[in-house]
């Protein structure tokens, strides 16, 4: 008998899902007891429900798993990895909570919830705090732990060892969003081909929200959010996956570049220190060649958990800008949800 807490991957035939159980097909932490999505996939086998996009081992091994209808009733596991869509995920993510189950979320449904936390281990690990806040406001024995836009997940990567270090005033960012972003089948290829779309609905303002929560700081009762002005411009690209950020940054006492390429240079946040499995063993990529980082390149290192900085200079109006690139569906997403689990259980959150 396995001693690998069980878990259900809600939404397993998206293409975060996919993820998600291509990342569980071999951890050494959790393993796959349900596999769940909506009715429509409910009854069928993971092969026959779900249209596999991704490479490596079809299905993880999971192909010839029925699926279950993605409801407490038929999908409960002590850890739910949740990659529905925000609709789905309002209704059902607060009863898998209130059903006993740690709710691991992709979905935007929870994330600015005061007693929510909105987690990047490497960033607001003590955020996992709020837990026993949310426990208590609801009287659940389980929870709701949710990841952050991916944008914004790979911005904070960037600027937590800058906030550490300096404090952050003001942020300026211009992405260039990968189309897998979108979901599947995403943006039509007539549209995004040989052209940028100065578009993507609600992300400029969750990156502008999201990010001082996960940069804020946690009292014991409550994330203070920090004081920073962030403005946000966003783009979808023709790139398939990778999320690339120009972005000019304030910092308090105005550092040295040096300085700044110290703090990224040192930076050994908790999951680092703890080993977590899914934990990349360099959080932030300083690089110096002039043309990097870039996607094509940089974007699949340490299986997409880690993020990059490059082409560090001064700017003459913010004081310091730079080159920024993560993985949006696996940092973004599913890994970063992984390593989000893993942190609960170092911390005694999972039973
Ligand atoms: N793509 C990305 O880069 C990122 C996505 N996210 C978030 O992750 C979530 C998933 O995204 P993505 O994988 O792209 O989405 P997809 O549209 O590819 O997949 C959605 C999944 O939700 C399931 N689903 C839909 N309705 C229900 C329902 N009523 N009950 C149970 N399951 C349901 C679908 O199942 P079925 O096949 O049965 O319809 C499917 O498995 C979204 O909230 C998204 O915002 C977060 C960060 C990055
Ligand atoms: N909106 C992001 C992906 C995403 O799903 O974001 P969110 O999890 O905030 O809905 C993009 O298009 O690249």
């Amino acid at each position: 008998m396995s001693s690998k807490i069980p878990v259900t991957v809600l939404g397993a035939t998206g293409v975060v899902g996919q993820r998600f159980v291509r990342r569980l097909a071999d951890h050494p932490l959790f393993r796959v007891e349900h596999l769940a999505a909506s009715e429509r996939s409910a009854g069928k086998r993971y092969r026959d429900a779900c249209a596999w996009r991704l490479d490596g081992e079809p299905y993880g091994g999971l192909g010839d798993q029925v699926m279950a209808e993605g409801t407490p009733e038929f999908a409960l596991s002590p850890v739910i990895f949740s990659a529905l869509d925000t609709a789905p995920a309002t209704e059902l993510e607060p009863a898998f909570a209130r059903a006993g189950a740690m709710v691991f979320s992709n979905a935007a449904a929870f994330r600015m919830s005061p007693e929510v936390p909105l987690l990047v281990p490497e960033v607001n690990a003590d955020h996992l705090g709020l837990l026993e806040v949310q426990r208590h406001h609801h009287g659940w024995s389980g929870g709701i732990v949710t990841n952050a836009n991916c944008t914004a997940t790979v911005l904070v990567m960037a600027l937590a060892p800058l906030q550490e270090a300096f404090g952050v005033e003001a942020v300026l960012m211009t992405s260039m969003q990968a189309i897998s972003g979108a979901g599947y089948p995403g943006v039509a290829s007539l549209d995004i081909l040989g052209n940028v779309i100065p578009f993507i609905r609600n992300e400029e303002a969750k990156v502008e929200e999201e990010t001082p929560k996960m940069l804020g700081r946690f009292t014991g009762r409550e994330v203070e959010l920090a004081p920073m002005r962030v403005s946000a411009l966003c783009h979808r690209v023709p790139v398939i996956e990778g999320h690339t950020e120009a972005v000019s940054v304030k910092l308090k006492g105005n550092p040295s570049l040096e300085a700044v390429r110290e703090a990224w240079l040192s930076w050994k946040p908790e999951p680092q220190r703890l080993k977590l499995f899914s934990a990349p063993p360099v959080p932030v990529h300083v690089h110096t060649l002039e043309d990097r980082p870039q996607v094509r390149r940089d974007v699949e290192t340490d299986g997409g958990m880690s993020v990059h900085v490059g082409r560090l200079r001064a700017c003459p109006i913010l004081g310091v800008k730079f080159a920024l690139l993560g993985h949006n569906t696996e940092r973004g997403a599913a890994g970063g949800s992984i390593l989000n689990a893993e942190l609960a259980h170092a911390k005694g959150y999972l039973r």
